[in-house]
């Protein structure tokens, strides 16, 4: 089968500041295997090309279609994750097989995601629950389950040329890795990565330090709609709020009380992204910066987004009522 080349789909697409949304739909899977393919992966790890296309199906078919977590989402962040390996050099930080297990992960992450949190599963006692809340990390542990279930499966399992001690390796990183996406294991995590970036003293050589590396690198595939420009960042508010606000009617319908960024009635959009870009969406990338010096871009454009969101917050005050949920459509 003939792999289309990485250029057919932009001058600029292993840049950071492509946007990986702008991509058609229909041209996803094909953009896909032209990663892989540029990546060196499918010789590397002897990849069958109608296996490889039958593995992209299969997870692309595994979405389903809330309005953030879909397919788009998942697309987004494996094109950060290239974009990772291309410009930052990850070589000399990370094993071959790491990267492999990153930039599938970053695919799989989030398959079968219904738009509800960890906490709605618990509050609703739905079947993913009552499976995994003992362990917690809710979704993420079905994410990975759905994704082992793919590659269990007869002509769609990407690694089965991998050696059988090559073969444990990459599925025990895809644990820890798509595990480490829950936002809460993050924020448990994020002191130790700024520690490492910090201290300059990075040890390839010690597993630790590359775990540590591994969850800081697929958290910021997976915020790295903020990195990108301002119509992109207002368009994954519109979806991440509607995504929110749903779960908020749903809520209450069940008698509970929604959070307030799950309350269409008390959300303040502009005010509640400062927090998210503040609290958790600019650390990453000023921590990745600090790993990597050809990461400025990244970082540069989450600052550029969160004045954007001041401005519309001082729009809102000046011409709305500010506590006044701002419809989706506002923005
Ligand atoms: C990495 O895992 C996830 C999981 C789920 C989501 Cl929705 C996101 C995510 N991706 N883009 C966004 C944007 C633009 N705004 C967000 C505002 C709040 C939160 C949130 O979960 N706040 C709860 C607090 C206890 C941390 C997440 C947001 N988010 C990332
Ligand atoms: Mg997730
Ligand atoms: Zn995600």
């Amino acid at each position: 089968m003939r792999i289309p080349a990485i250029e057919t789909f932009g001058p600029n697409f292993d840049s950071f500041d492509f946007a990986p949304r702008t991509i058609p739909e229909s041209q996803t899977v094909m953009s896909c295997l032209s990663m892989f393919e540029d990546l060196g992966f499918i010789s590397r790890w002897r990849i069958k090309s109608d296996t490889l296309v039958r593995f992209l199906l299969m997870v692309k078919k595994g979405y389903r279609n809330p309005p953030y977590h879909n397919w788009m989402h998942a697309y987004a962040v494996t094109h950060f994750c290239y974009l990772l390996i291309k410009n930052l050099h990850l070589h000399n930080y990370l094993e071959d097989i790491e990267l492999l297990a990153l930039f599938v992960s970053c695919l799989c992450h989030d398959i079968d995601h219904r738009g509800t949190t960890n906490s709605f599963q618990v509050q609703s006692q739905s079947v993913l629950a009552a499976l995994y809340s003992s362990e917690g990390s809710v979704m993420e542990r079905h994410h990975l389950a759905q994704s082992m279930c793919i590659l269990n499966t007869e002509g769609s399992n990407l690694f089965e040329n991998l050696s059988s001690k090559e073969y444990q390796t990459v599925l025990d990183l895809m644990r820890d890795i798509i595990l480490a996406t829950d936002l809460a294991h993050h924020l448990r995590t994020v002191k130790e990565q700024e520690e490492l970036a910090n201290s300059g003293a990075y040890n390839k050589n010690d597993p630790r330090d590359k775990h540590i590396l591994l969850c800081l690198l697929m958290t910021a595939c997976d915020l790295s709609d903020q990195t990108k420009n301002w119509h992109n960042t207002k368009y994954i508010a519109a979806l991440v709020y509607q995504e929110f606000f749903s779960q908020g009617d749903l809520e209450k319908a069940l008698g509970k009380n929604p959070l307030e960024m799950m309350d269409r009635e008390r959300a303040c959009i502009p005010e509640l992204q400062i927090s998210f870009l503040d609290n958790i969406a600019a650390p990453v990338y000023k921590i990745l910066a600090a790993f990597f010096k050809e990461a400025q871009t990244p970082m540069r454009n989450v600052e550029e987004n969160r004045k954007h969101w001041v401005h519309i917050g001082q729009l809102l005050k000046r011409h709305g009522n500010p506590t006044q949920a701002m419809s989706v459509e506002q923005i």
